[in-house]
């Protein structure tokens, strides 16, 4: 297996995205993360940007001690003496320089002719060498580079002393086999070649940075370059995860490895987020939350049965704990089952096509099903009241401005139902109201509590009354996501358990489940 090294630049490409910005400590902290994680190298920053990062970049190069610590460097003496100070301290010091080469860049940004191109970086790496012994020279927008000029730049920077020639597709404008074509191109044709390292350093703006990488790779790359959670300028770089993991689970094809430790990606990959503040999207190869999740029954009954159905990576190799069966809309009876014992309820058959059929209702109103809501639906039915009444439906009038009213529609057995309106001192005592208007009950509300049973707007809430009637008094229980709708549900319960506590003195509630 072919060695590929890993240049991770998340503490400077990486920092270049709109809105992060990392003190000393916080890169420190990233790059000893960086070091567990097994990368080769760490570029810490642009120590000419600033003095901040000048000291952040010379903090980082002091505190790591198994990894190639990099400063970045503009062609210009100022940034590489800038670059040398920072790196004081560093075991293994490696200066990157770079020049842009493209036609757009060399007329618009630079404005050199392709000579002065040439004169400018060989003037810089002749100059950073010495006092380095690695040079990384990159020849910026490589990739809208004419190919015959990208092949004498590379010549050139050989000749100056570069160790490495990184090749970066800086707007991300590749297509795989055209990035690929530009190594096999260099290979083949710029004497030296065989002397150095080259690199890919691709941007994602077209949303190939990955795969233009490992078509570099394919085409004799030695290096790849890239960021943690794929962050940095624009739409982000290469993401080291995803180059580590394909290399891990195609070996047969690409025939390459990395020294990463692939255990610590989930880790650096929380900590990236967490100090950058940039977000790891659910769906984000790798890392994002969903990557190991299944929520539609057909993929997770295939991973109950065997997980290589619907899983090329197991979570356990990138350091997390399992795969997660999320219930909700998609899902079926065999991840239910596999819920209902893992929360601890052993239900016959039937039991669980009762339960599941509530589910159903359920996550048809809530997005994300919580093993409190599966709970909170199991338990409501715990108790085998017979249902005297049942609330059929229920529409509440509200405005601070009038007397609120509610109507309700209740099911009051042998396939009776009797509709009634109240009024109320609020919306809660109006539907009570008109419940006692159908039931003819005459009770007293002796106490009234809610709760939510899980997180979020969604979240199912439980109302608990207590009803009572001539010294006996019931509890009732509703759930729904709407709490007028439990709190009519909870009078209900409750009156038929005073009913049937009416029918049978001193019989205690019997629980069973569902
Ligand atoms: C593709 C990349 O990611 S490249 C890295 C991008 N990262 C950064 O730019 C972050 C750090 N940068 C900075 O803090 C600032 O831009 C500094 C300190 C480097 C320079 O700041 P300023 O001196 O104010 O210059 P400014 O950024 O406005 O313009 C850049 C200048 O550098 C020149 N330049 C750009 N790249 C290079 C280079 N590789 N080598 C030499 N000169 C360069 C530009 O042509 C321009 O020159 P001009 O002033 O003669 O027109
Ligand atoms: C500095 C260079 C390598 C860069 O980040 C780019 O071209 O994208
Ligand atoms: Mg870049």
């Amino acid at each position: 297996m072919r060695k590929i090294y890993i240049f991770d630049t998340t503490l400077r490409d990486g920092e270049q995205s709109p809105g992060v910005n990392l003190n000393t400590q916080e890169k420190v902290e990233i790059a000893l993360q960086l070091e567990k994680l097994g990368v080769d190298r760490i570029e810490a920053g642009f120590p000419a940007a600033s003095p901040g990062d000048l000291a952040a970049v010379n903090a980082v190069a002091r505190a790591v001690k198994n990894a190639s610590i990099i400063g970045l460097s503009r062609s210009r003496e100022q940034d590489i003496d800038a670059a040398r100070e920072a790196l004081k301290g560093a075991q293994d010091p490696c200066l990157h320089l770079f020049l842009a080469t493209s036609p757009i860049h060399r007329k618009h940004k630079l404005r050199m002719e392709k000579e002065q191109v040439l004169e400018t970086a060989e003037r810089a790496i002749r100059y950073a060498k010495q006092y380095f012994d690695k040079i990384e020279f990159s020849p910026e927008d490589a990739g809208r580079t004419e190919l015959d000029f990208l092949c004498e730049v590379t010549a050139m920077a050989i000749r100056a002393g570069a160790t490495v020639v990184n090749i970066p597709d800086t707007v991300g404008y590749m297509t795989p086999s055209e990035f690929g074509n530009i190594f096999k191109t260099l290979k083949s044709n710029v004497e030296g070649i065989e002397k150095i390292q080259l690199s890919a350093h691709c941007h994602d703006d077209l949303g190939m940075a990955t795969a233009n990488a490992l078509a570099a790779i394919l085409n004799g790359a030695d290096q790849i370059e890239g960021t943690i959670n794929g962050i940095g300028e624009r739409a982000g770089n290469t993401a080291i995860e995803e180059v580590a993991m394909t290399l891990a689970t195609r070996a047969e094809f690409f025939q390459a490895t990395t020294s990463l430790q692939l255990k610590e990606i989930a880790k650096t990959s929380r900590l990236v987020s967490k100090l950058t503040g940039m977000v790891v999207p659910g769906n984000k190869a790798i890392v994002g939350a969903n990557a190991f999740a299944h929520e539609s029954g057909i993929h997770q009954d295939g991973m109950l049965k065997e997980k290589t159905t619907y899983e090329i990576i197991s979570p356990e190799t990138i350091g997390l704990k399992e795969s997660k069966l999320v219930l909700g809309k998609h899902s079926g009876r065999h991840a239910f089952r596999e819920k209902l014992i893992d929360l601890g309820y052993e239900l016959e058959e039937e039991a669980v096509n009762a339960a599941f059929a509530k589910f159903k209702d359920l996550a048809d109103k809530k997005k994300d099903v919580s093993d409190e809501d599966i709970r909170a639906l199991l338990e409501e039915k715990l108790i085998d009241t017979p249902e005297v009444f049942t609330l059929k439906s229920l529409q509440v009038n509200y405005s601070n401005q009038s007397v609120p009213g509610a109507t309700v529609s209740i099911g009051t057995g042998e396939g009776v139902v009797v509709e009634k309106t109240a009024e109320g001192n609020g919306s809660v005592d109006a539907i009570y109201n008109a419940i006692d208007a159908v039931t003819g009950e005459s009770v007293e509300l002796e106490d009234y509590s809610i709760k939510s049973v899980s997180q979020g707007k969604d979240a199912l809430g439980e109302v608990h009354v207590v009803l009572k009637q001539d010294e006996v008094s019931a509890q009732g229980r509703g759930l729904s996501t709407d709490i007028l709708e439990a709190s009519a549900r909870a009078y209900i319960d409750a009156l038929n358990r005073l009913i049937d506590k009416r029918k049978s003195p001193g019989r205690r509630d019997k629980m069973s489940l569902i």
